[in-house]
């Protein structure tokens, strides 16, 4: 009942249908009960006495209550499937909140397709219990609690006899229940393996067809198959246990019923009329209960369900916004200041500092070049600039104030940062480029894709800015793709500009020519190059050479480049079959050029 207690946020806004789904379904079925008794009416008091004129009142009266009834059942329909959809509804969209408010560690471990088949399968299973799984399973109840109250009014010795069945039938449900829960569970994680294996198969299809590894993959899907078969066969089978022994209590009732029943009659103890309406309501108590195990069944796997969407919307987020933000300087310059920053990444704690010791001071209208080996931190230098993670220890301050007292949005709308794998929406190339900036014009956007160098090859595509790519940019070569991503992250024009290797599938010619733009784009903002190319920064204002989390040398371009240490080492190894501006190059050696 905690999960349901854990989800009433969701269904309770909407109380008023829950109570008409539920009330509407407790009249129809008390409704329903009034048969039997019209039934006992017609042979005791109509033809028994032979008095058939009550015929057309008792027809009537039953017409009456069909009207009644269907009325009340549409309540309930109607009630049930406005409180189940706008549950969904708002479970979706809480869903989809939390995946945005969850920091970068979540995603570090999140699975896409366990998450889809959550936002998907699980809300599903939830939807339909709350919406009419709930009301049948108290509707199961009603017509026991109703039942057997008019068979007591009816013959109370008969209603004792009877009731004697509904403690046994309760005992083999709750076992049903106790054992078939962990099977449904263990089916959710089966259809969420099998959702990871198809998906992550259909995203690095390349991968697997150039390593030949289909087999290896269709055993791995069958694998999960195989278990989904396997919960799947478990179900079966304790349906198959426990649905015969329901049955026959079930009908074993209806036979002490009749032999009872009709002995009582033939003694004149009660009437015909009397039986042929017990029998009547018993069938009606027993029919639901015959169900019981398939709304236990819906009860435990939304239970299930609820389980892994109350996982996922309670999930702690690591990187919290500030109870009391506080929005950035509107007059402020932009100044970004490390200070004696150190950082391990969370639920890694066993691996050494990602960085040690890390500052910096970024002024506006400077770029900052980072350089260092792979794995040497440069990209969580500026993952923390953006709170994707907070600092262990030490600052991070924009315009004197640390980033974890500014407003989240206002420090993230700040900043952009293009990757070296640039992700493209599955639209056209104009959305695509607006992305972050919905209201630009058709000009700025082709203004921005210019000074990415994107505007040529975009027009040479058949559907120009219309040109539709698709989920991850297929159809486009690495540097279109990388282009397309600078020119989003230009025509934002940014206060501070992040590019994480992202010119690294440029040729050299065409990522001079960008540079060039990136300086007239950003005049006066700042920007961080992170390169493995010394191509790629060597005009930064101020270099530094990052190894494992430690930044070991820092300074401009030429005054590294003379100074023993790494970065004269990569400057050698990356221009080796080219003359260097080494040392010779005082004793009159050539320049070489970006
Ligand atoms: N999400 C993460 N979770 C745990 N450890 C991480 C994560 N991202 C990076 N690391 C670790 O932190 C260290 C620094 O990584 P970082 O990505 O900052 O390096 P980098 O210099 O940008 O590397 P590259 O040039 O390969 O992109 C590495 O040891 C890396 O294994």
């Amino acid at each position: 009942m905690d999960i349901f207690k854990g989800l009433k946020q969701f269904f309770w806004p909407d109380k008023g249908f829950l109570i008409g789904s539920v009330l509407g379904l407790a009249i129809a079925t008390a409704i329903g009960l009034v048969y039997p008794l019209l039934l006992r009416a017609l042979i005791d008091d109509v033809i028994k006495p032979k008095e058939f004129d009550g015929i057309m009142a008792l027809a009537l009266l039953a017409v009456a209550l069909i009207v009644v009834k269907a009325a009340f059942q549409y309540v309930h329909g109607f009630c049930g499937g406005r409180l189940g959809n706008r549950l969904a509804y708002r479970m979706r969209n809480a869903s989809y909140d939390k995946l945005q408010k969850l920091s970068f560690s979540f995603y570090d471990q999140a699975r896409t397709g366990d998450l889809m088949s959550r936002l998907t399968a699980d809300i599903e299973g939830i939807r339909n219990f709350v919406g009419f799984g709930f009301a049948q399973l108290l509707n199961t109840l009603f017509l026991v609690l109703f039942g057997f109250g008019m068979m007591f009014y009816v013959d109370w010795t008969m209603g004792l006899m009877t009731l004697a069945i509904i403690p046994v039938i309760g005992y083999f449900a709750i076992r049903f229940e106790l054992q078939i829960h962990p099977i449904f569970r263990a089916i959710r994680i089966a259809i969420s393996k099998l959702t990871i294996s198809v998906q992550e198969n259909i995203m690095g299809v390349r991968t697997v067809k150039s390593y030949d590894s289909a087999d290896h993959e269709y055993g791995k899907f069958d694998e999960g198959n195989s278990q989904y078969k396997e919960n799947n066969l478990s179900i079966a089978a304790v349906w198959a246990t426990y649905f015969p022994i329901i049955e026959f209590v079930a009908s074993f009732s209806i036979a002490l019923l009749l032999l009872v029943g009709g002995w009582r009659v033939i003694h004149h103890h009660m009437t015909l009329g009397d039986l042929v309406s017990l029998n009547g309501m018993l069938g009606m108590i027993v029919a639901p209960l015959w169900t019981l195990g398939f709304q236990i069944n819906n009860y435990t796997m939304s239970k299930a369900s609820g389980e892994r969407m109350l996982e996922l919307l309670n999930r702690h987020v690591d990187v919290q916004p500030p109870a009391h933000p506080v929005q950035p300087k509107p007059n402020g310059t932009g100044l970004i200041r490390y200070h004696d920053v150190n950082f391990r990444y969370p639920n890694h704690e066993h691996q050494p500092s990602a960085l040690t010791g890390f500052d910096l001071t970024a002024g506006p209208g400077s770029v900052i070049g980072l350089l260092g080996g792979t794995g040497s931190g440069k990209s969580t230098v500026v993952q923390l600039l953006l709170r994707a993670y907070d600092v262990t220890s030490g600052a991070i301050a924009l315009d004197g104030t640390d980033i974890r007292q500014l407003d989240l949005n206002a420090l993230r709308s700040r900043t952009a940062i293009v990757f070296q794998e640039s992700f493209l929406f599955s639209t056209t190339i104009r959305e695509n480029i607006s992305y972050g900036c919905a209201e630009a014009t058709q000009e700025q956007i082709e203004q921005a894709a210019k000074l990415a160098d994107a505007h040529g090859f975009i027009m040479e595509l058949p559907g120009g800015y219309d040109t539709i790519v698709g989920e991850r940019g297929m159809g486009l070569s690495g540097g279109q793709k990388q282009r397309i991503a600078l020119a989003r992250a230009f025509l934002i024009r940014p206060q501070v500009l992040i590019l994480d290797d992202s010119t690294s599938a440029l040729d050299m010619e065409t990522e001079h020519r960008i540079q060039l733009a990136l300086r007239q784009v950003m005049e006066g903002r700042t920007v961080f190059i992170i390169a493995h190319r010394i191509s790629s920064l060597r005009h930064a204002d101020e270099i530094l050479v990052m190894d494992k989390g430690h930044v070991v040398q820092r300074g401009r371009h030429e005054e590294l480049v003379r100074l023993p240490g790494l970065y004269r080492e990569t400057y050698r190894t990356q221009y080796a079959d080219r003359p260097d501006e080494l040392g010779e190059d005082a004793a009159g050696g050539r320049r070489v050029s970006g």
